[in-house]
């Protein structure tokens, strides 16, 4: 398989190492220094495009992809915002893929989160709030995986209705602290906490490894495929 890595940092790195590794070829790399070679002509024989940039970025980057008819795996966090027209073009013959995390070990996490709160839901001794640790160099707060974890607890549990990054005492709000120290990978807590006892899962990462061979798997679901995937249709969840 041809993949065009768009976004050489940390992830884009960690990614071709994998796709190497796993027989891929890399016909195209394109970082903030090249953006101008994200066209349709760069794009011919590429089979898929693996996204992981920045907030303001991502978007664009889509969409030049799009009108190449290239499918698009993308890691990048923070600009949900636009998902709107994004299911609109899938909609309309687009392929593209989304994970907030690539790491089967987190989507395990995320099922176990909301199994977790439908348990506990109906225990008004227990309140929850959520922490989430990433490295300095990270651009967006709370994390995109911090965000789908507070989507499975809101979504299953009566109380909550919307997440707060801050502290709070109010019953319908779910806390999510974030922190940034060092050059940790990434480590997401969920804490159910009473007047006597809490309970805490929590999922930590080791590495980029998982996130990177994620991302190499849904490349490889891709290609000539329409429509808007994510970790669910991979794994079978
Ligand atoms: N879903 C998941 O599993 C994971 C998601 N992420 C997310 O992925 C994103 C990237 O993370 P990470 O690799 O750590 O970040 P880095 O900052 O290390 O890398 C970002 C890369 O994007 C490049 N870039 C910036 N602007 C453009 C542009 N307009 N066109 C093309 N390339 C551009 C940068 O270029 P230059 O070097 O020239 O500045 C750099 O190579 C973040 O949003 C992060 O949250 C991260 C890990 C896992
Ligand atoms: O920026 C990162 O590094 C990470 N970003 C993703 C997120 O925002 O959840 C995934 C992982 O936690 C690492």
């Amino acid at each position: 398989m041809r993949i065009a890595l768009i976004g050489y940092g940390k992830m884009g790195k960690e990614i071709e190492q994998i796709a190497l590794d796993r027989g891929h070829e890399i016909g195209l790399i394109i970082d903030q220094h090249n953006p101008k070679d994200l066209c349709a002509d760069h794009l011919q024989n590429i089979d898929v495009a693996i996204e992981f940039t920045n907030p303001d970025s991502a978007f664009g980057n889509y969409l030049k992809c799009f009108e190449a008819n290239v499918p698009v795996v993308s890691g990048t966090t923070g600009w949900l915002d636009q998902l709107p027209e994004i299911e609109k073009q899938c909609a309309e013959g687009k392929g593209f893929f989304y994970a907030s995390n690539f790491s089967l070990g987190v989507n395990l996490f995320f099922e176990l989160n909301k199994k977790l709160t439908k348990l506990m839901a109906p225990f008004k001794e227990y309140n929850v709030d959520m922490e989430e640790i990433h490295h300095i160099h990270k651009l967006d707060s709370p994390s995109g995986t911090a965000l789908t974890l507070a989507d499975g607890i809101i979504e299953n549990h009566p109380k909550k209705e919307k997440w707060i990054e801050a502290t709070s005492m109010k019953e319908d709000e779910l806390s999510i602290l974030a922190k940034r120290h060092g050059a940790v990978p990434g480590t997401h807590s969920i804490t159910w906490h009473s007047e006597v006892d809490e309970i805490m899962i929590q999922h930590q990462a080791y590495s980029r490894k998982g996130f990177a061979l994620g991302a190499v798997l849904a490349a490889e679901f891709m290609p000539k495929k329409e429509g808007f995937y994510g970790m669910k249709d991979l794994l079978q969840l």
